[in-house]
């Protein structure tokens, strides 16, 4: 057990009992959880099992936030796992509220719905540790969703030959901070092609069965959670799972970042599938696997306000846009003009089906946000978490852990159908072709001629546009042109309609946007050439 050889006098049982029952949960959790040895690491989920499956068998009379004459709309918003496992309950008095567990909740609808079988997994007879009950019964209500559906061959040939046809887009944008001209978008990616339109509509179907249990009060109280709606242009759904993490600081004064202490669902399969498949086409590094994510979902209006995603988590991480493309402002200073109405320099469009990975300046140094958008949308955005920060007692998913890129050759990619078998059994075979995996990548860097464009030299008309375009690939001198004309500024943009200096100046948000006043135009304008 924890700090067997530490020589310092000890308190006996009792004291150190009496001192336990003075400590805050947090400092509980903090004891139980850290420095046990594999044995003690066991017997600890053991005995957590065990009284979760007691609890589970005599589950105290329940009453109804609604018949209890609470305002809250909400089954879930006061419920928490933690406190309905806490010794308080067992000995509370008959008239006291006690919060209802997502598994009483799931067998009452079952009933209003007219089934007779209660929630009982196999688990409660005999199991080693997790997953809990609860998880078990969301997998039970989730059902086996995958996904890429289809006969054995088509799977196999979507999971290995699909990758080759992930698009992979780079940009840059120079902002001058402290006095040097810093590229605020290094690090950027969007990757095209990762899921195809079938897959799109799986995700999208399962995300709304999440939000639907969500509703009903079948997630853990922290996974699901809802905006107040009467504030124009304030958030959007949330859906967390892996860890919990506070937006802000919550109304206990813990501080932004993941809340260790709390329990939120753990990543649902489909979700897995995703991570497994980005790995696996080279959008995310194996050493980089997330381990959480949070899907937000944006109905039209709704929007994310500036901000640079937390340090408990690691970089890089990725969202995946889903329903409906919008646009997502980076800037090292984004501004807010009104609720949900953001300005900045650089606006991208987010295709649906694509994945934006966030690293280096792209996550660190460029504030981003989405202004309310202008329909329905779904986001899920993938973090591994940082070791320091990983919930208390949080196993590893060992689905995630073995997880490995594919390996390919550009130079035995093949011309005709024929060959695909053997080239694909010479991939998965030979692990020498890894080092040429990085040949493929860079292809897919050269593929993508970056494309120096100035607001100020923008074609006006279509006929000069692809000139001006040949122009600018065939002459790196080009280059150089550009920036001795821009100055303080140096706009590198990748794709010829990402961007527009027209854009960049006006605020974002309200659809559809309403035309600036000459007076406001001229502000907004004088406002962007002083950014820096
Ligand atoms: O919805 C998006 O595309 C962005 C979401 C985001 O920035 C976040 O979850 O941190
Ligand atoms: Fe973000």
């Amino acid at each position: 057990m924890v700090g067997e050889s530490d020589e310092t006098p000890r308190s006996s049982g009792s004291d150190s009992l009496e001192i336990l029952k003075t400590m805050s949960k947090h400092d509980i959790l903090e004891i139980i959880s850290q420095g046990l040895c594999n044995n003690c690491d066991k017997d600890l989920q053991k005995r957590i099992q065990d009284l979760n499956e007691r609890k589970a068998s005599a589950i105290p009379t329940v009453i109804n936030d609604k018949e209890a004459g609470s305002e809250s709309n909400s089954l879930t918003s006061e419920y928490s796992e933690t406190e309905v496992e806490s010794s308080e309950t067992d000995s509370l008095p008959e008239n006291v509220k006690v919060e209802q567990t997502p598994e009483f909740l799931y067998n009452r609808k079952r009933k209003e719905d007219g089934s007779d079988s209660e929630f009982s997994p196999k688990s409660r007879s005999r199991s080693p540790s997790w997953p809990s009950e609860h998880e078990l019964m969301v997998k039970d209500i989730l059902g086996n969703s995958s996904l890429v559906v289809g006969n054995p061959a088509e799977v196999e040939e979507r999971e290995h030959g699909g990758f080759e046809q992930v698009n992979r887009r780079e940009f840059s944008f120079l902002e001058r901070i402290n006095g040097q001209h810093i590229n605020i978008l290094e690090g950027l990616e969007l990757h095209h092609g990762v899921f195809n339109i079938q897959e799109q509509n799986e995700i999208v179907q399962y995300v709304y069965k999440l939000q639907h249990i969500g509703r009903e009060g079948l997630l853990r109280a922290r996974t699901y959670s809802e905006p107040r709606k009467w504030i124009r242009g304030k958030g959007r759904v949330t859906i967390q799972f892996g860890c919990c993490y506070n937006y802000a600081k919550d109304k206990d004064g813990n501080p932004p970042g993941i809340k260790q202490d709390e329990k939120v669902d753990p990543l649902p399969s489909l979700f897995k599938q995703m991570i497994k498949r980005m790995v696996r086409w080279h959008v995310l590094p194996p050493s980089c696997v997330p381990d959480s994510c949070i899907v937000n979902i944006y109905e039209e209006e709704d929007c994310i306000p500036p901000h640079i995603d937390h340090h408990d988590f690691v970089r890089p991480f990725c969202t995946v846009s889903l329903l409906s493309e919008c646009d997502i402002l980076f800037g090292s200073s984004l501004k807010i003009i009104s609720p949900g109405e953001f300005s900045g320099p650089v606006s991208i469009p987010l295709p649906v089906g694509s994945v934006m990975v966030f690293k280096g300046n792209g996550a660190d140094v460029a504030k981003h946000c989405i202004p309310s958008v202008p329909s329905k949308r779904i986001s899920i955005t993938f973090r591994k978490m940082d070791d320091s920060k990983l919930p208390f007692n949080y196993s590893h998913d060992p689905e995630l852990l073995a997880v490995k890129p594919l390996i390919y050759s550009p130079f035995t990619r093949p011309s005709a159908p024929n060959d695909h078998n053997q080239h694909k059994k010479t991939r998965r075979e030979d692990p020498q072709h890894v080092g040429e995996i990085r040949g493929k990548v860079f292809q897919v860097e050269e593929e993508v001629e970056p494309l120096i464009y100035s607001p100020f030299t923008r074609p006006s008309t279509p006929n000069d546009h692809d000139q001006r375009k040949k122009l600018r690939r065939g002459s790196p001198r080009h280059v150089e042109e550009i920036r001795g004309d821009m100055r303080d500024k140096v706009f590198h943009v990748e794709d010829d309609d990402l961007f527009t200096p027209r854009r960049s100046m006006q605020p974002y948000g309200r659809y559809p946007r309403r035309p600036l006043s000459r007076s406001n135009q001229r502000r907004v304008i004088r406002e962007n050439r002083f950014f820096n």
